[in-house]
């Protein structure tokens, strides 16, 4: 594997670390093992780009990552708890830390409720709401906005709706699988404008298959293919060249 493992935290201790992590997906007919032996630690504050050929499991990876789906074997931290040995309630709080952002906004949104009633929804669950006003600011979506049904916006609209509801929690994580595929380069470029602002203050894991998006917003690259962690490299590797880039590039052949 192509290494540095993962930056430590500013305490020296990563926010999450996945050691040997392994899940297997399907029944006895069909079964595939969607990781293999997975190590990778993510220190706060820092933007991880995951990219893949389809299906290498970076959407398995991510929800492995946030504490949703429980791996075979291996370990998951979060914040030095290991989430598969606290009791469902400290479980529930680990996945409170994690704000998603789905591919596709509108089918992960209540069709009865406005754009505003969305972000609101989410904020009135989390300890440290936010007022939606403030968050479709944050965002830079008109608060006139608030008042339409999310099926009535742009796809880049909707996208940023589901950063603002992301956001609500303020959580220490931003997950974005595949935020910004199916949008026009104007409505990308937006959304991507909007997870830079974001990394930084909160760790953010961003699944792509776009390399150029990748560059954009992370510190860090990881190759997965099969399942297993192939690369794992610095993004200015990906400006510089030089080796690290020509070992990505031949660990993720198709990017
Ligand atoms: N429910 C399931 N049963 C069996 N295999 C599954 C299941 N879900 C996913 N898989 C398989 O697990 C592997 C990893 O899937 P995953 O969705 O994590 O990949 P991915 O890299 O996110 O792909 P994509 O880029 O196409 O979204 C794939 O081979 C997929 O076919």
């Amino acid at each position: 594997m192509t290494g540095r493992g993962g930056a430590p935290a500013a305490n020296g201790r990563p926010l999450i670390s996945c050691r040997g992590v392994g899940r297997v997906l399907g029944g006895r007919r069909r079964r595939t093992e969607a990781l293999r032996d997975v190590h990778l630690d993510i220190a706060a504050g820092e933007s991880v780009a995951i990219v893949g050929r389809s299906g290498s499991g970076k959407s398995t990876l991510v929800g492995v990552l946030a504490a949703l789906d429980r791996p075979q074997t291996g370990r998951i931290s979060v914040a030095g708890s290991d989430v598969w040995s606290v009791p469902e309630r400290r479980r529930r709080a680990v996945r409170r830390r994690f704000g998603w952002v789905p591919q596709d906004a509108l089918s992960s949104f209540d069709p009865r409720y406005t754009a505003g009633e969305v972000v609101a929804e989410a904020s009135a669950g989390g300890g440290a709401a936010r007022r939606p006003a403030e968050l479709f600011e944050r965002v830079g979506l008109d608060p006139a906005l608030a008042g339409r049904r999310p099926v009535t916006l742009s796809g880049g609209e909707r996208q940023r709706v589901a950063i603002a509801r992301a956001l609500a929690v303020d959580p220490d994580v931003l997950l974005a699988d595949e935020a910004t595929s199916g949008l026009d380069v104007l409505a990308q470029e937006r959304v991507l404008d909007v997870l830079a602002a974001e990394a930084g203050r909160r760790a953010l894991v961003l699944v792509t298959h776009d390399l150029r998006v990748a560059r954009r917003v992370a510190d860090r690259v990881v190759v997965l293919d099969r399942g297993r962690v192939v690369a794992d490299v610095a993004a200015d590797a990906l400006e510089t060249g030089g080796p690290e880039l020509a070992r990505l590039l031949k660990a993720a052949p198709v990017l």
